[in-house]
C-alpha cells in the first residue's frame, strides 16, 4: 500500500508540473507588483489559515531579505496584528478583518496580493472590492476555479488543483517567485 507521504508526494509533483501554464500570469503579476514598489507603493497581503501564515512570510520578504541584500521594501501584512483583527472582528465583523486595515492604510498606487485556496473567503473578497475602488492594484492568488475572487482581481493566478493543501504548497513557490521577480526588476545587484 502507498504511504500517505509518497500519495502526497506524487499529487505534489503531478501539480508542480501543471503549473507552467501560469508562467505567464505570473511574471505579468511580478511586473505590476514591481510597478507599485518602484513608483513609491507598498505590497499588502491578505489571507485566512495558512493563507494568513503566507501573507506573514512574503510580506516579511519584502521587509526583511528574500535573495539579495538589498534596501527594505514596503510589505505588509494584514493577517498579523491581533489586537487589530480582535477589535475589528469582536465590534464590527469578521469579514471586515482586512478591509478595515486596508481603508486605514491603503493608498492609490499601492498593490494588494489576496490569498485564498477557494477564492471564496468573505474577508478576502471585501479587501480586494476595497481596494479596487481606492485604485490599488490586486493580485490574486487562488485554487480551485478561483471562486468569486477571479473576476474581480486584476491579475488572478489560478492554481489548478482542488485539494487546499497542495494548492498553498504551489502558493509559497508562486509568493517566492513573485518576490524574485520584484528584486530583478528593481534592478537590485
Ligand atoms: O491551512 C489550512 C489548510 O491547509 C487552513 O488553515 C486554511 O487556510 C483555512 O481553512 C482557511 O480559512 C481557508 O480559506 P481559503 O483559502 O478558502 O480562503
Ligand atoms: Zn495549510
Amino acid at each position: 500500500m502507498t504511504s500517505l507521504f509518497l500519495s502526497n508526494l506524487t499529487s505534489h509533483q503531478t501539480l508542480m508540473a501543471d503549473l507552467s501554464v501560469l508562467d505567464g500570469v505570473i511574471t505579468r503579476a511580478g511586473e505590476a507588483l514591481t510597478e507599485r514598489l518602484a513608483g513609491g507603493g507598498k505590497l499588502m497581503f491578505c489571507g485566512n489559515g495558512g493563507s494568513a501564515a503566507d501573507s506573514q512570510h512574503l510580506a516579511a520578504e519584502l521587509t526583511g531579505r528574500f535573495m539579495k541584500d538589498r534596501r527594505p521594501l514596503a510589505g505588509l501584512a494584514l493577517s498579523t496584528d491581533s489586537s487589530a483583527l480582535t477589535c475589528i472582528g469582536n465590534d464590527y465583523s469578521f469579514d471586515d478583518v482586512f478591509v478595515r486595515q486596508l481603508q486605514a492604510l491603503g493608498r492609490s498606487g499601492d498593490a494588494l496580493l489576496a490569498i485564498s485556496t477557494s477564492g471564496q473567503s468573505a474577508n478576502v473578497i471585501r479587501a480586494v472590492r476595497a481596494a479596487r475602488e481606492l485604485g490599488i492594484y490586486t493580485v490574486g492568488l487562488l485554487g480551485r476555479d478561483g471562486g468569486a475572487l477571479r473576476p474581480i482581481c486584476d491579475t488572478a493566478i489560478v492554481v489548478p488543483s482542488q485539494v487546499t493543501a497542495r494548492i498553498q504548497e504551489a502558493h509559497l513557490l508562486i509568493g517566492h517567485t513573485l518576490c524574485g521577480l520584484i528584486e530583478t526588476g528593481l534592478g537590485v545587484a
